[in-house]
């Protein structure tokens, strides 16, 4: 099996078919909406709350609300379907997770997106939650993970999950592979590329990109979306306070797994760290688009799809996934 992680990849040019790199479109057909562009900040609670989830669905983006203010999952839904505005929602699978889902029938909500967000994905119980959920809301697009093989999207596919997401361990705040020795950390594009050979259905690459330039190698080697913490970190409509250090204003972005979201040292699987501040989301968002465009550009298209199938080459940098 050839191993390789984004750092160590270069996509190879091809000629030019647009004028301008504004022709260029790089919006994304994922589930029953399409969006500006295949990426989607982490559900985690310094990345995303509701204020981020009502501006990025009015602009076009996609999210998912993290689960970890569980009790206010029912009247987020409501209240984004009363803004007329698409409804994303995570569970986990432990027992109260089926009463919620019973919950939103019953009030006659059915969520647009509904993502299964465990560490490790490839489980029982995960497929259980699949099977439940697609029985009580089959109308919803239901995301599950994570994984980090072949077999584990095919057997989510299987359970009935309409797309999975791949990444285990490749995270910046993940302390995963140093606890476990277990991961996709330092390989994760290349665990991309084979999942998404044997996927039948969308994968959303997971963790590890550390630039811009990495959305364009994750749909090069199979991924439709990219779910990325470390990138949204520290912006002015990122949860957290402001805070100053050594002169600097930064703000703190910390696992879901660790002990800063569980409230306790128990099965700690993640860490915090201190983002330098980077203004506003809007703008981040914008380079982003523009710097797709400029990818899709050199891939010789005018979209996506141009990306897919353009050559690479393998230029082995370091084995540290951006981690330095
Ligand atoms: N993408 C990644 O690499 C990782 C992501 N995370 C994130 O952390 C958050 C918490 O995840 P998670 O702990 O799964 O959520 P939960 O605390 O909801 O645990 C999920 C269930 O799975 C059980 N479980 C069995 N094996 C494992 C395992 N190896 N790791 C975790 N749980 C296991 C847990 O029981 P018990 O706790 O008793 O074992 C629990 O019943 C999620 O948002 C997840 O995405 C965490 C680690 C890795
Ligand atoms: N192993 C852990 N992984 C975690 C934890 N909290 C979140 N995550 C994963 O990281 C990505 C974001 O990665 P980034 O490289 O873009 O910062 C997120 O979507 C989760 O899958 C954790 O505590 N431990």
């Amino acid at each position: 099996m050839t191993v390789f992680d984004y750092e160590d990849i270069q996509l190879i040019p091809n000629k030019c078919i647009v004028k301008s790199r504004s022709e260029i479109d790089p919006s994304i057909k994922f589930g029953p909406l399409t969006f500006k562009i295949p990426v989607v900040p982490a559900n985690m609670q310094t990345i995303i709350d509701d204020d981020l989830a009502i501006w990025l669905a009015e602009n076009g983006y996609f999210y998912i609300m993290h689960r970890f203010e569980a009790e206010n999952r029912l009247d987020f839904v409501q209240m984004m379907h009363d803004r007329n505005l698409f409804a994303s929602i995570s569970v986990g699978v432990k027992d109260p997770e089926y009463t919620f889902v019973d919950e939103l029938v019953e009030a006659g909500l059915t969520p647009e997106y509904i993502t299964i967000d465990v560490a490790h994905g490839h489980a029982d119980t995960v497929i259980k939650m699949i099977k439940y959920i697609k029985s009580k809301l089959p109308d919803t697009f239901l995301i599950a993970g994570n994984v980090g093989t072949p077999e584990g999207v095919r057997e989510l596919e299987n359970a009935g999950a309409d797309a999975t997401k791949v990444g285990i361990g490749p995270g910046r705040v993940c302390i995963t592979k140093l606890k476990t020795g277990f991961g996709t950390g330092g390989w994760q594009l290349a665990a991309i590329r084979l999942c998404a050979k044997a996927a039948r259905k969308p994968i959303i690459a997971d963790g590890g990109l550390r630039y811009n330039c990495d959305i364009a190698k994750s749909i090069r080697f199979g991924a439709s979306m990219c779910m990325i913490g470390s990138l949204f970190a520290g912006h002015a409509e990122s949860p957290g306070e402001l805070i100053e250090q050594d002169g600097q204003k930064c703000k703190a972005y910390f696992g879901s797994a660790s002990q800063y979201q569980k409230g306790q040292y128990k099965n700690v699987e993640g860490k915090k760290i201190l983002t330098p501040y980077k203004g506003h989301i809007a703008d981040t968002l914008q380079e982003m688009k523009e710097d797709l465009q400029s990818s899709i550009s050199y891939a010789g298209g005018k979209d996506l799809d141009a990306l897919r199938t353009v050559d690479y080459v393998i230029v082995k940098n370091s084995i540290f996934n951006g981690d330095r």
